[in-house]
């Protein structure tokens, strides 16, 4: 079978994928990241009344136009309590900010451009009608729409969403990825492994991704190397009604490698297996009907590229959520030699220079199985199928680990 070219790949899966169209109903507090399924109105006009945006008094703007204008105090409006009067002319309110602006007045003076009289102030300064009152619905009207289907929540949306007087929001349902890692070998990480055995470490790392990717996770465990214990696990996830099943190991080619075998004789449909890329080649991916299918290779490294380059997309995509931006364009620190016919993800440590440009220095040493060199790398530097030799200080396409950090 010839290897499929990684690119290809990502095509023909995301081509499949379809966003999951579920709604539920989370309280505010659960909404922070979840996609909006509906459009969300107003349910109360803000502000509610003309309020004052500042500490001063409230009057006739046409009363004090010019300094040294003398008001009469006739009362005081505080947020929480509003004055119940109208102010006439000549008349001033003392108000505070966020209070309602009362009847009759129209402008706000800042108490730093008045001084006080016996019965009331003497403005110092020239008022602007209309000054420091902030109108009732200047900053939404009830009933008009302000955030929008398909709008993800943050912390402005959120603060905005509140304000409106919303306690829920309807946001669409998370993509449930089921995740079981087949080997026995395997045993988890806080028990004394036997002389044969290592630790199922891959499996917390491709949780880890598929929940900041935005998918809900359903652990099923360490799975032996046997096809009944490996049906019953498919059994399970497909069971949850998971969107995403996720296996990791037994993907390659070995008597042990038993995953895709066993899925095809409970009736996966097979899309492909093997890429042309490294770390990662034995991936395989395939579906029961609208359930995708990752087959994982076990080596830690391989499962976490592969898990960047296909599973984080997949699970944006059926999620409503943008891809993340990885790509980057950066500078060889080191010489790199002509590569073969499989993309290469090569582990490096990147620094972004005081200009802006970022430099990268590959690890030296690239096995597979590497965890640490991985939880040490910045980003991948990719190198094309056939690249040529690459020299020191030469541009290269790489994808950053956290995009975040090194922005
Ligand atoms: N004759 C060939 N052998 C191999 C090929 C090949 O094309 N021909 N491909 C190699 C490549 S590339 C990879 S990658 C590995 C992947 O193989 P599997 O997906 O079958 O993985 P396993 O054999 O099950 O495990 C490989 C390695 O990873 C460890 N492992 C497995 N699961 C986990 C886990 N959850 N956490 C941590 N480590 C895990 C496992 O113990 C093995 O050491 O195949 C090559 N072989
Ligand atoms: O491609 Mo395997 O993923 O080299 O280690």
């Amino acid at each position: 079978m010839s290897l499929l070219p990684v690119a290809e790949a990502q095509e023909r899966l995301l081509s499949r994928a379809k966003p999951v169209m579920a709604v539920e109903t989370v309280s505010l507090s659960e909404a922070d990241g979840r996609v909006l399924a509906t459009d969300v109105a107003a349910r109360l006009t803000q502000p509610p009344f003309n309020s004052s945006a500042m500490d001063g008094y409230a009057l006739r703007g046409e009363d004090a136009l010019q300094p040294g204008s003398e008001l009469l105090l006739i009362g005081t409006s505080s947020a929480g309590h509003a004055f119940g009067g109208t102010v006439g002319a000549g008349e001033t309110v003392r108000i505070f900010t966020g209070a309602p602006v009362p009847e009759g007045a129209d402008s706000v003076l800042l108490q730093e451009d008045a001084e006080k009289t016996e019965s009331g102030i003497r403005t110092t300064y020239a008022v602007r009608p209309g000054q420091h009152v902030r109108p009732r619905g200047q900053d939404f009207v009830e009933g008009a729409p302000v955030l929008m289907a398909g709008t993800v929540v943050d912390f402005s949306r959120l603060t905005v969403a509140a304000g409106m007087n919303h306690a829920t929001l309807d946001v669409r349902c998370k993509p449930l990825v089921a995740l079981l890692a087949t080997g026995d070998e395997l045993v988890t990480p806080g028990q004394q492994p036997g002389p044969s055995q290592i630790i199922a470490s891959s499996t917390f790392g491709i949780a880890a991704l598929a929940r900041k990717a935005g998918a809900e996770v359903l652990d099923l465990g360490i799975v032996a190397d046997d096809k009944a214990a490996i049906t019953t696990a498919v059994e399970r996830a497909r069971k949850a009604k998971a969107d995403v099943i996720v296996t990791l190991g037994g993907a390659s080619v070995g008597d042990h490698d038993l995953v895709q075998a066993t899925l095809l004789d409970a009736g996966m449909e097979l899309d492909f297996w093997r890429i042309a890329m490294r770390p990662g080649k034995p991936l395989m991916v395939g579906s029961f009907g609208d359930t995708h299918v990752l087959g994982l290779p076990g080596n830690p490294v391989s499962s976490l590229v592969c898990g960047l380059l296909f599973l984080e997309p997949l699970i944006r995509k059926l999620a409503s959520l943008p891809p993340v931006k990885r790509a980057a364009m950066a500078e060889a620190a080191v010489s790199m030699k002509a590569n073969d016919q499989r993309q290469d993800y090569v582990r490096a440590r990147a620094v972004r220079s005081p200009s802006g440009d970022l430099r990268v220095e590959p690890f030296g040493k690239q096995d597979s199985s590497m965890m640490k060199i991985f939880a040490e790398s910045d980003c991948l530097i990719i190198r094309p199928p056939h690249a040529p030799e690459l020299a020191a200080g030469g541009a290269c396409e790489v994808m950053l680990i956290r995009p975040e950090l090194l922005v």
